[in-house]
């Protein structure tokens, strides 16, 4: 089975260094023509709660060759058009394209690539890319290897293929199968919604959000907004790390609001260190995914007659600091939030 990792950053340089480590035919593909000399120079290195270094074999898009069978997408969405268009002639019919991106792209994948190619997954742990040949671990060893990724059939059949996938991924971290992957990937969404969306909006970590009850409770709100939009759509959250979701779905009079502040504190206490990638790519003044994650939920909150006010004011407050190429100011933005609580 030939692999391509397309996109190696964050992520993929991870995910690739161990699938290389496990003897597959893994090529790691990038457009950082200094990260690609780096990783066929010196190997992948990973530091952070775990420390390796890995020998892999990386190329840039033009060095692509043949065809792929697998192909983990793991570049931000907003390039999927270009990304997808450009591989196409890299696949046959029976090649599969397993989106690991955040949000929920792929019916837009389909569209592009056909139906039949794409499968979902969500993934469970986070990364953050140091240096060229460097990226850093950021969830602890022990959880990444428990719960890496989980992964399904867009129509959550449970097929020959999907077993194949896990077999091979299963050399990174424990896969699970989801026979509901619209639901998985909502759950992960409201969690990039939720606790990511928040972070980013207000420059900081999960933890600073959870240490300050107006950011606690708006990304409860966030959450909330999160369940009756998706809830509108047709979507059964699937549960999240063994915890129902349906706890931030707020009532009218708001009575169960202190519950779900009380989960949100317990349930992401262990990633208080967490910088979600939409900050990441602020601090290096980059547009970031808010339009793929918060933005969801507004569009989808339009088109169902959905009041989704935490995440319109959330979107417009990442767009203008990406405009305005700065990192959210905690207090400026959180002013803004407490108006609306
Ligand atoms: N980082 C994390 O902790 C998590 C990320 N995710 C999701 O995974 C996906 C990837 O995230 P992450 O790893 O952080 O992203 P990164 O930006 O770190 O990595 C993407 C890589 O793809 C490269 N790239 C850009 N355009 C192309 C192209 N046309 N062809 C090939 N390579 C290209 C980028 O190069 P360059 O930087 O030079 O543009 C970069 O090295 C996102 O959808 C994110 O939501 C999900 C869970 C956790
Ligand atoms: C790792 C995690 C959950 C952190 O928000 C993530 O999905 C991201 O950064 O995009």
């Amino acid at each position: 089975m030939k692999i391509a990792i397309m996109g190696a950053g964050s992520l993929g340089t991870i995910i690739g260094a161990y699938l290389s480590k496990g003897k597959k035919h893994v090529e790691l593909i990038d457009v950082n023509k200094e990260h690609v000399e780096a990783l066929n120079l010196s190997g992948a290195t990973i530091t952070g709660t775990v420390e390796e270094n890995i020998p892999v074999r990386a190329i840039t898009p033009e060095e692509m060759d043949g065809n792929y069978d697998l192909v983990l997408l793991l570049t931000k969405q907003m390039f999927n058009q270009d990304v997808l268009s450009n591989l196409q002639s890299h696949l046959n019919d029976n090649s599969i394209v397993l989106s690991l991106q955040n949000g929920v792209p792929e019916d837009s994948l389909a569209s592009i690539i056909g139906k039949n190619r794409v499968i979902g997954g969500s993934v469970e742990f986070g990364a953050t890319w140091v240096k060229p040949g460097v990226s850093e671990l950021t969830t602890t060893e022990e959880a990444f290897k428990a719960n890496a990724f989980q992964i399904g059939e867009l129509d959550g059949t449970i097929t020959d293929r999907i077993h194949q996938i896990k077999e091979v991924l299963d050399l990174v971290g424990n896969i699970s199968i989801s026979d509901n992957l619209a639901g998985t990937k909502w759950a992960k969404l409201l969690v990039n919604v939720a606790m990511s969306g928040m972070s980013t909006a207000l420059g900081c970590t999960y933890g600073d959000v959870l240490d300050n009850e107006s950011a606690v409770t708006s990304a409860v709100m966030l959450a909330d907004e999160t369940i009756k939009v998706g809830q509108a759509t047709g979507v059964e959250f699937a549960e999240l790390a063994g915890f129902n979701l349906g706890i931030f779905n707020l009532a009218e009079d708001k009575s169960n609001l202190p519950q779900a502040i009380g989960f949100t504190k317990i349930a992401f206490g262990p990633q208080a260190l967490l910088k979600p990638s939409m900050l990441q790519d602020l601090e290096k003044q980059r547009k970031s995914e808010i339009d793929y994650i918060n933005g969801v939920i507004s569009s989808n909150g339009r088109e169902t007659t959905i009041n989704t006010p935490f995440n319109d004011l959330l979107v417009r407050l990442v767009k203008r600091a990406e405009e305005e190429k700065i990192v959210p100011n905690f207090e400026q933005n959180l002013s803004y939030f407490k108006e609306l609580l």
